[in-house]
Order: structure tokens, then sequence, then C-alpha cells
């Protein structure tokens, strides 16, 4: 049965910027009451401002919540705590808050591997663990990861990045299977490359070949983004995807994935030669940039030394 969002509480981690705060708005626009939790206070408050233009009675509420998700349980315990005093308990969970750094493996700080391991997974464990036993106890809930298409392939300079989005899809399996008998239920969202402030930052760092690869799928609007996150998690879909790629990469990889529905599960059987072979033709087009661009750096070396 779906989630009525009117009159729900929707908490959203990353909710301040891009992807994350598109979903709170699309959440609002439905009737629901927000709570935002991110680090940075003016963006906070600035989002809040943007987000309560959008409301459809006079009733709503957008709270927000300074913390650092990746830092400390007890914490982010706490502010769910004082969330849940304020708003109710937590009908529907988003975690959003999330960062990219990508680099070829040898360039990247083992710091990097840390600071992402934390963020974009602990940062999803945590929120998520503070909220499951009321949401079991209510036998009423919904729990959103915001994983990434790079959460589905390994690609060129996202050894850290695509790591700690795999890491999301296993908790999130294993959490679906624990929580479904108490109708609580898990959904495992992979965007493509995506037009936020974040999106933005990641680029000026982007070794070529991530660039040059990702540009294979084009650019979405957070907007749109946000709204088959939310359709999907209201449904109680485990798989969230987006345009004819992501539905082929989402089928293509869903190995031990639970299945929302016969169709779905029948289309996955159906389709699974032929986009095997499509990802072949894909994976070679993808050496072939890594090679070229290795040519590319040989022959301007030469040229360097040479000059
Ligand atoms: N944009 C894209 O191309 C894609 C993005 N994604 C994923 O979607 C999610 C959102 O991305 P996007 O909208 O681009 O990101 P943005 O950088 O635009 O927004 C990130 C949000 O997360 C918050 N945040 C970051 N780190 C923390 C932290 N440690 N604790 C609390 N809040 C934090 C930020 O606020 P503050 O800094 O104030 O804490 C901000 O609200 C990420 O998980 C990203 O990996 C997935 C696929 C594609
Ligand atoms: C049947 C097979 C189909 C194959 C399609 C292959 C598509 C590969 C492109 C991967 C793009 C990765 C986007 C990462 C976005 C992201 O997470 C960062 N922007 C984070 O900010």
């Amino acid at each position: 049965k779906p989630l009525a969002l009117p009159g729900a509480h929707v908490v959203v981690t990353g909710g301040s910027s891009g992807i994350g705060k598109c979903i709170a708005i699309e959440c609002y626009k439905q009737g629901a009451f927000i709570t935002l939790v991110a680090r940075n206070e003016d963006k906070l408050l600035q989002a809040k401002k943007e987000i309560e233009k959008h409301s459809i009675n006079d009733k709503q509420v957008v709270l927000c919540i300074s913390v650092d998700v990746s830092q400390d349980y007890s914490q982010v315990e706490n502010v769910i705590k004082q969330a849940q005093e304020k708003l109710g308990p937590v009908d529907m969970l988003v975690n959003c808050a999330g960062m990219s750094l990508s680099g070829k493996f040898e360039d990247l700080e083992v710091s990097t591997f840390e600071r992402l391991m934390s963020v974009n997974y602990l940062g999803s464990v945590y929120p998520s663990r503070a909220v499951i036993t009321t949401m079991k106890e209510r036998r009423v809930g919904r729990i959103v990861f915001i994983s990434s298409q790079a959460g589905q392939l390994g690609l060129f300079g996202f050894t850290a990045y695509s790591s700690s989005k795999f890491a999301i899809r296993g908790l999130a399996e294993a959490l679906q299977m624990e929580v479904k008998p108490y109708n609580v239920y898990v959904t495992v969202a992979y965007p493509p490359d995506t037009d936020t402030p974040g999106f933005a930052e990641e680029n000026k760092t982007k070794p070529l070949e991530t660039r040059l690869i990702s540009e294979t799928v084009s650019v979405c609007k957070p907007e749109q983004v946000a709204k088959q996150i939310v359709k999907d998690a209201i449904q109680g879909n485990f798989n969230s995807s987006i345009g004819s790629d992501g539905y082929m990469l989402s089928s293509l990889t869903c190995g031990m994935a639970p299945v929302t529905s016969i169709t779905e599960g029948l289309q996955q059987v159906v389709t699974m030669g032929l986009f095997r072979t499509i990802a072949l033709f894909y994976l070679g087009s993808f050496d072939s940039i890594v090679r070229r661009c290795m040519m590319q750096r040989a022959k301007s070396e030469i040229a360097d030394k040479t000059a």
C-alpha cells in the first residue's frame, strides 16, 4: 500500500542542496512535514525559505537541523529524537547527504577513501539506524538511499566513490529482507549525472577519462530525479532509476535484489541477455576512451620534453 504523504514526517539528509532539496520540495508539495539535515546553517535556512514557497496548507512545517551525519552516531540519534519530538515519528527517511571525489587510484589520498566511506556509507547507516526501531514498531516506514549509476558499475576515476555507493546497495538489500515483514520498505536510487552544486564542484577535479565516459549518459535535472525517487519511495519500489540507460543498468545489475512486482522480475529475465550484449559494447568503448587518453598524454609528454 503506498505511503500517504499528506501530514507525513519526511526527514531529508542533504536536504539543503541539489537532489535532496528537490526531494524535500516534492514531498512538501504533496503535503508532508519536512526535517532538513545538513551541516551549513545558512544553506539550511535558504533552502527552508525556498521550500516554504510551495506549501499547500498553513499547518505545514519545515524544520532545520545542523549536524554532520558522518561523525558521531549519538549526535545523529539525538537530532532525530529532537525532530520526532517536534514533528512526530519519521514516516520516511531520505539519505541524500553525500559527496563525490574523483581521481586515479594512485593520485587519491587514502584519507579520501575514508572520507567518502564515512559520508556516503556511514552517513546513511547512522540516520537509518536512528529511525528503524520506531518504524518497525509502528509498522510504517520508508527508507531511501541515494546510490548512483556509479554504484552499479565501477568507472575510471571512481575507485573511492563507486565503492562507497556499492556499499549502500549491500546495506539496503540486507535491511530490506529484515524489515519487509514490518511493512517498512527500502528504496535505492541510482541517479545519473545531475545538474547540482555538488556536480559542479565534482567537475572541477574530474579526470578527462571519467568525464568522457560519464558523457555516455546525459545530465539530468534534479527536479526530474527527485520526482522519480519520491514516486518510487511512496510505492515501496526497491529500485529507483531514470532514463533508458538507467533502466538497462538496473535490469542488468539486479543480481539478488528483491523485486516489487512479477512484471519487474519477468522483464529482468527476458532482457538480461540483450542488455548484457549492449553492455559489452559500452565496456569496449570505455576501454578505448581510456587507451586514447593514455596515448594522448604520452604524446604531449614527448612534445613537452622536445620543446
Ligand atoms: N549530482 C549528481 O550527479 C549525482 C549525485 N548523486 C548523489 O546524490 C546525493 C546528493 O548529491 P547532490 O545533490 O549533487 O549534492 P550537493 O553537493 O548539491 O548537496 C549535498 C547535500 O548534502 C549535505 N551534506 C554533505 N555532506 C554532509 C555531511 N557530512 N553531513 C550532513 N550533510 C552533508 C550538504 O550540505 P552541507 O554541505 O551544508 O552539509 C548538501 O545539503 C549524493 O549522495 C550524491 O553522491 C548520485 C548520482 C549523481
Ligand atoms: C545496458 C548497459 C547500459 C550501460 C550504460 C552505461 C552508462 C555508464 C555511465 C555512468 C555514469 C556515472 C554517473 C555517476 C554520477 C555520479 O554519481 C556523480 N555525478 C556524483 O556526483
